[in-house]
This record gives C-alpha cells, sequence and structure tokens, in this order.
C-alpha cells in the first residue's frame, strides 16, 4: 500500500505539491490526473524518492521512505519500476542488453538475469527483437522493451510517467492492455501519471485529480467522471452550459445496468428536450454515462417525477 499523508513540497520558494493525501491500494491501477504543472511527475518521483519533500509522510508498504538513506535507499528503489514518455531506453545497447542493465547493476548471477530477460520478452511479446537496438524499434515497441526492463527486479509497484502520451492511439490501447496484463497476472500496482483521460477510463479503478499542487478530487474513476466538478470540467475543457430563463438545465447520470436511461425517459415523460453535452463511457469492463438535459421549465415537475420514480441519480446544473 502506498500512503500519502499531508505531503508538502517546493523548489526553491515556489510550493508545487502541498496537503496531498493519497491512498493507493495493493493490486490497484491508480490515476494522478491534471492538467500541465499541476505536480503529478512530482509526486511520482517522490513514491520511488527520486525527489524528497519537506512535510508529510509517504509509506510504501508500510516503510517511510523519508527516513531511507543509501544502500536501503536503493533496495527500496530496486522494489519499483519506471516507464516514462520517451522510453529512456539505452540507445547503443541492445534490447536484450537494456533488460539486463539493472539486473547487471544489481550483481544478478548470469544465468538468473539471462532467463530473466527471455521470459520478461515473451511476457511483452518482443522475443524476436532480442538483438534489436532501440533505432530498429517502433515506439509502442519502445515503451514494450521499458517495461521489460522496469519489471527486471520483480517490483511490487510501477510508476507510468505519461507513458503512452508518445504514442498513436492504437498502440496505446496495446500499451494499456499489457499493463492490466502485469497488474492482474503480477499482482502489480500501477501509478499512471497522465494528461489523457481516455487513458484513465480505460484501465484505472481509482484517480486523483490535482491542480496547481493540491489534490482537488480522489475516488473511484466512475464516481468522479460521473459526479463531475468545475476542476474535471476545466480539464476536460468542458463549456459552461449557460442558463436559458425558460429551461430548466439538469444532469442525469446513467450507471452500468441502466440501459437506455434516454430513450426510457423520453417514452416515458413524452417531454421535449436537448442534450446540452453528455454521452456514455467505457469504465475499465463496464458502461456508464451522463447527460446534461434542458427542459421547458413547465415540463421540469414530470422530469422530476421520473427521476425520482426510477431513483435516477440527477442535479440540477
Ligand atoms: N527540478 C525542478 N526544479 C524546479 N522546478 C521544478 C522542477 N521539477 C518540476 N518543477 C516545477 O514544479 C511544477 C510541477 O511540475 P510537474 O512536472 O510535477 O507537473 P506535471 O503535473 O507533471 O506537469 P507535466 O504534465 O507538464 O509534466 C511545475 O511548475 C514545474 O515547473
Amino acid at each position: 500500500m502506498i500512503e500519502i499523508k499531508e505531503l508538502y513540497k517546493s523548489f526553491g520558494d515556489k510550493p508545487v505539491l502541498s496537503g496531498i493525501n493519497v491512498t493507493i491500494g495493493d493490486g490497484d491501477i491508480y490515476g494522478l490526473v491534471g492538467i500541465s504543472g499541476a505536480g503529478k511527475s512530482t509526486l511520482l518521483r517522490c513514491i520511488n524518492g527520486l525527489e524528497t519533500f519537506e512535510q508529510g509522510t509517504l509509506r510504501v508498504n508500510g516503510t517511510d521512505i523519508s527516513r531511507l538513506r543509501g544502500a536501503e535507499l536503493r533496495k527500496f528503489r530496486s522494489g519499483i519500476g519506471m516507464i516514462f514518455q520517451q522510453f529512456s531506453l539505452l540507445e547503443r545497447k541492445t534490447v536484450y542488453e537494456n533488460i539486463m542493465f539493472p539486473m547487471k547493476c544489481y550483481n544478478y548471477k548470469k544465468a538468473e538475469a539471462d532467463a530473466r530477460v527471455h521470459e520478461l520478452l515473451r511476457l511483452v511479446e518482443l522475443s524476436d527483437k532480442i538483438h534489436s537496438r532501440p533505432n530498429q524499434l517502433s515506439g509502442g515497441q519502445k515503451q514494450r522493451v521499458a517495461i521489460a526492463r522496469a519489471l527486471a527486479m520483480n517490483p511490487k509497484i510501477l510508476l507510468c510517467d505519461e507513458a503512452t502520451s508518445a504514442l498513436d492511439p492504437n498502440i496505446t490501447n496495446s500499451i494499456l492492455a499489457l499493463l492490466k496484463k502485469i497488474n492482474q497476472e503480477l499482482g502489480i500496482t500501477i501509478v499512471i501519471v497522465t494528461h489523457q483521460m481516455e487513458v484513465v477510463k480505460e484501465v484505472c479503478t481509482d484517480m486523483a485529480l490535482l491542480s496547481k499542487g493540491e489534490l482537488k478530487v480522489s475516488g473511484s474513476v466512475q464516481d468522479i467522471f460521473l459526479g463531475r466538478s468545475e476542476v474535471l470540467d476545466e480539464l476536460l475543457g468542458l463549456p459552461g452550459t449557460g442558463q436559458p430563463e425558460d429551461k430548466v438545465v439538469f444532469e442525469i447520470v446513467q450507471r452500468p445496468g441502466q440501459n437506455d436511461l434516454l430513450s426510457r425517459f423520453a417514452t416515458a415523460t413524452g417531454i421535449r428536450f436537448e442534450v446540452v453535452w453528455g454521452g456514455l463511457d467505457r469504465y475499465a469492463e463496464s458502461i456508464a454515462g451522463a447527460f446534461t438535459l434542458a427542459v421547458d421549465k413547465d415540463d421540469f415537475p414530470k422530469a422530476q417525477t421520473f427521476l425520482e420514480d426510477t431513483s435516477t441519480e440527477w442535479r440540477r446544473v
């Protein structure tokens, strides 16, 4: 488990993280989301001790990492893998040598390390590229090599810093599928820093939304997207709905299992309505969404009766 409490960090006299409280459970795929400069990467780097912080506590599986020094810190870091947007592979080395590299640094026995490289290449489905160099690989293949290298030391946690931001959508999906497989089959906790909302919806179960170094919301991905908030709207770049005087604007939420909410609403109420914004999305394994509707003021009581009779989640906008 990763437990961050009241964390405060500054660069010089500029605060970049303040009062951060986040708990990430074992086996979670957790998203850290926010616009550029929100402090996501800095928080991620605090988790593996690459950055220090001035106040608060950060425990990884019970270990208070601010107390670690020297060999202890090195050992701790070997239990956390990390991948980056720009892959950070050693360009002059082959795929084999890149994946071997961390094990060489930690003096693994040659035969053991060799077997591990082959095993990891099978996991990331790149066995045929073992002798290639990074410049002979596509972006997606480079990220697979980086993932194999990050897993070389059998980490319990994998940190991903904008790992799919440089990839096109199809390749992004294949990397996300690989991350899910790693999470499910190896039980590795994954923390994903991204500004790509579709990435969060596709793989993360929980998330925290950061803005200007502060944590604005945290919780289940579905609840945060369906609950919406000003910070999320800002992040999604959504326009305000406006409030025409003769209309009532409200949002309804279609949770998984509540199929065809809009058509049931239309049939049952017979009201003419306008969909101002909204749609359905896939959240990991389920489909859900929210719709912002505008109806004539006179029709609103009928709409409200339907929403209450069907226990539909709704709110005035
Ligand atoms: N080493 C550093 N020295 C000084 N300031 C830094 C350093 N690293 C980051 N910052 C500043 O800290 C703030 C947070 O940066 P950080 O990279 O954590 O944000 P981010 O949310 O990950 O943004 P992005 O998505 O653009 O990477 C920014 O204002 C950045 O300029």
